[in-house]
């Protein structure tokens, strides 16, 4: 079920703001909805990230404060909840969805989404949505979208779900509808969870739940004091984790800086336990093979200057690798290369970071429209660049090193059956207990799994879905 939030009614947003591209009509509600619009258009007829264009909108139309909050749960909550309002709105349409027109078709997700998920006033939100489609689809269209969303009005969300996701309904379409997901994914993260497949509603559930904003204090650089004097107060299982409830980590010197930075606990943690996992013989040269933006790269480089060692960060897209440059220390290497066709030589590292190019699908909470965007052929393709740049780095690794394959997916193609297909062929490549290696930087880590390989999970963990296999060369 989309999550309900909770933005004020009409008339409580703040004074007027510059128009900063669309008509201002007076009032600034209008524009904060005209925003999420613009930002909803664009994810939909320009491949755009919500999570990019929106703050560059909410900075161009000078939003802020309590209206760039509302902007930006309209846009984020509209997305997420696309696949339930379709179903509510095809009950309320006399016109089959795919022949609305894609604007007018956005303004009605808008407005469902205001009416069934937000506490705006029904009427307020009927109201300021047909204004909307009176501005971006002219009069006539306006008629329509107020007989629609008048319909939806009809019924609370409740009441809504126990029509479109009905408890006779097979559980992958209930569930798929009702927590507006595509049926493929559903079906998807029920085989990751595998003995635990009846918590796929809690699953499902926290993909559509607002992530908190978690930082990292890069060891040797900054502090989780240093962070708490800002509010970030330490999380639950990195020791490098803060959690900042409110206000922007732009706005704390030590990320302006690069010392700290945003990034999910358990993307920290898969870095960590690289770091800390058991090797003979020297540990003095690292690789983390897919950097960019530079996330796991930023602690890994801080974690291997604090031991003596050096971290060679790369990335295929240069201006990825380029990223990557500002989240490192000075100590670091940073270059533009092809993990699957690498310049290092063949056995030059001791511990090796692979963090593949997934379907993302353990992320669904930060990226809104990600959910839509790709279907099952997805994985298909990607497993082949996954299983090259595990051979490859596989080869860049010494007798005795440490590699960690990690996504951020749970799915089973792109996670165990990849790890585990490299355990079976190959002789010289053995798993460590990742589980156990995690608790040794992380404690109090349970429900990650118990055996060769570890799972996070956003319903347990409170973190994205990130998969850890911790191979070992002999
Ligand atoms: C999941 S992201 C890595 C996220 C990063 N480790 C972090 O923590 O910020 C995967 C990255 O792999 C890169 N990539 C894709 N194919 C690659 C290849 N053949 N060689 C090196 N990098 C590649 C992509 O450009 C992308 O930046």
């Amino acid at each position: 079920m989309p999550a309900r939030s909770n933005p004020r009614g009409r008339g409580d947003h703040g004074r007027n703001r510059r128009p900063g591209g669309p008509r201002n009509t007076g009032r600034p509600q209008d524009l904060v909805r005209r925003t999420a619009f613009d930002v909803i258009r664009a994810v939909e007829t320009r491949d755009a990230y919500a999570n990019l264009l929106l703050p560059a909108r909410l900075r161009d139309r000078e939003l802020s404060g309590r209206d760039a909050a509302l902007a930006t749960e309209l846009t984020y909550g509209t997305l997420r909840g696309r696949g339930t309002y379709d179903a509510i709105l095809a009950l309320c349409s006399d016109r089959e969805l795919r022949r609305i027109d894609g604007p007018l078709l956005d303004v009605l997700r808008l407005g469902a989404h205001q009416i069934l998920a937000t506490r705006i006033p029904p009427h307020a939100a009927v109201g300021t949505a047909v204004d909307l489609a009176r501005s971006v689809a002219g009069p006539g269209q306006s008629k329509f979208a107020n007989a629609v969303l008048r319909k939806v009005a009809g019924r609370d969300l409740a009441g809504w779900l126990e029509i479109v996701a009905p408890e006779s309904a097979d559980l992958t379409t209930r569930l798929s509808v009702a927590h507006s997901h595509p049926k493929w994914i559903v079906s998807a993260l029920r085989d990751a969870l595998g003995p635990d497949r009846d918590e796929i509603g809690d699953l499902l559930a926290a993909d559509n739940a607002r992530p908190l904003v978690t930082l990292v204090a890069r060891p040797g650089r900054a502090s989780l004091e240093e962070l708490a004097g800002w509010g970030a107060d330490p999380a639950p299982y990195s020791p490098y984790a803060a959690v900042l409830e409110e206000g922007d980590p732009g706005a704390i010197p030590a990320v302006r800086e690069g010392r700290a930075a945003v990034q999910d606990e358990a993307s920290q943690l898969v870095a960590a336990a690289l770091a800390a996992a058991p090797l003979d013989g020297p540990d003095a040269r690292w690789l983390d093979v897919c950097a960019g933006p530079g996330g796991k790269a930023g602690l890994l480089s801080a974690l291997a200057t604090g031991r003596g060692a050096r971290l060679l960060a790369a990335d295929l897209q240069p201006h990825r690798a380029g990223l990557v440059a500002r989240a490192v220390d000075d100590r670091a290497g940073v270059v533009a290369a092809d993990g699957t066709a690498p310049a290092w030589r063949p056995g030059a590292f001791d511990r090796i970071m692979l963090d593949a190019p997934c379907t993302g699908l353990g992320a669904l909470r930060r990226r809104p429209e990600a959910r839509w965007r790709r279907g099952p052929e997805a994985v298909a393709e990607l497993g082949g660049i996954q299983r090259e740049l595990l051979a490859a780095s596989l080869e860049a690794l010494r007798p005795g090193g440490v590699l960690a394959y990690v996504t951020c997916s749970p799915h089973l193609a792109e996670t165990r059956v990849i790890a585990g297909d490299v355990l079976r062929r190959r002789d010289d490549v053995t798993a460590l207990d990742a589980p156990a290696v995690l608790r040794t930087v992380a404690p109090g880590l349970t429900g990650v799994g118990e055996g060769e390989f570890a799972q996070f999970w956003p319903h347990r963990h409170g973190t994205d879905a990130m998969f850890l296999a911790l191979l070992r060369r002999t």
